[in-house]
């Protein structure tokens, strides 16, 4: 299957995805000075239920803390989207050392790592079939940055011993992802696509111009968790991003001056 080795990384994902090559991929490089201001865009609303938190698994791509999204307790309205979009998971992509890691740039800059929420849009029957639809998926993307140790990171970090295994999940209650998001929720915003297979053309995404913090101790326990599956040779997650591609025409629009 895909993955992020020169084998099956993201420069091979074209053969199985013709649509690694489409019109709308992502991530890309947010270049600030070449996106536009809009005003008619609304402010995010995220209003997250601590209780739809459900568990926390190890997926062999990234680590991902799923909810329940058959109600519309945790959701995402307002922004550059219309209607009610739900929370189904959040997770990361990271990299080997502090100078890579996140999907998106802005301006080249590569942050150490980036959060992704994932949301669909309630106006289909569920998330499979969110997923094939132009306007089906709302990611909100998040910057981490080297700083100061994040405790609501940690609650998280504490929760990865259990998981280190490719397929390994553990229950994980009551987490409120909200706690992850930067005070300032001013965003960019563009037309594009999941960023691992299958790539689907699907996503409206919402990247944060703020950051969160991170320390490097705490970028170290990310990479601590495994591709590998257990009784497998040991395969440090990290690196699991895939680089900016072709804008293709796109216009970025900005939340804020
Ligand atoms: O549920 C998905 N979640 C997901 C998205 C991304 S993403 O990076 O592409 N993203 O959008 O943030 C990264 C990871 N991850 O764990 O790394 C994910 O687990 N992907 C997904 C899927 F697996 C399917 F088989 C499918 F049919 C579909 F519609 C999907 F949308
Ligand atoms: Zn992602």
């Amino acid at each position: 299957g895909w993955g992020y080795a020169a084998t099956n990384g993201p420069d091979k994902w074209g053969e199985n995805f013709p649509i690694a090559n489409g019109p709308r991929q992502s991530p890309i490089d947010i270049v600030p000075g070449e996106t536009a201001f809009d005003a008619a865009l609304k402010a995010l609303t995220l209003k997250y239920d601590p209780s739809t938190s459900i568990d926390i698994l190890n997926n062999g791509h990234s680590v991902q803390v799923t909810f329940a999204d058959d109600t519309d307790s945790s959701t995402l309205t307002g922004g550059p989207i219309s209607g009610k979009y739900r929370l189904k998971q959040f997770h990361f992509h990271w990299g080997a050392s502090d100078d890579k890691g996140s999907e998106h740039t802005v301006a080249g800059t590569k942050y150490p790592a980036e959060l992704h929420l994932v949301h669909w849009n309630t106006k289909y029957p569920s998330f499979g079939d969110a997923a094939s639809q132009g306007d089906g998926l709302a990611v909100v993307g998040v910057f981490l940055e080297i700083g100061a140790d994040n405790p609501q990171l940690q609650k998280l970090l504490d929760a990865f011993d259990g998981i280190k295994a490719k397929s390994t999940q553990t229950s994980f209650a009551n987490y409120d992802p909200s706690t992850l998001l930067p005070g300032c929720l001013d965003y960019w915003t563009y037309d594009g696509s999941l960023t691992t297979p299958p790539l689907l053309e699907s996503v409206t995404w919402i990247v944060c111009k703020e950051s969160i913090s991170v320390s490097p101790a705490q970028m170290g326990k990310f990479r601590s968790l495994l591709f590998s599956g257990d009784g497998e040779a040991p395969c440090c997650m990290m690196d699991n991003y895939r680089p900016p591609q072709p804008l293709k025409g796109r216009k970025v629009r900005a939340s804020f001056k």
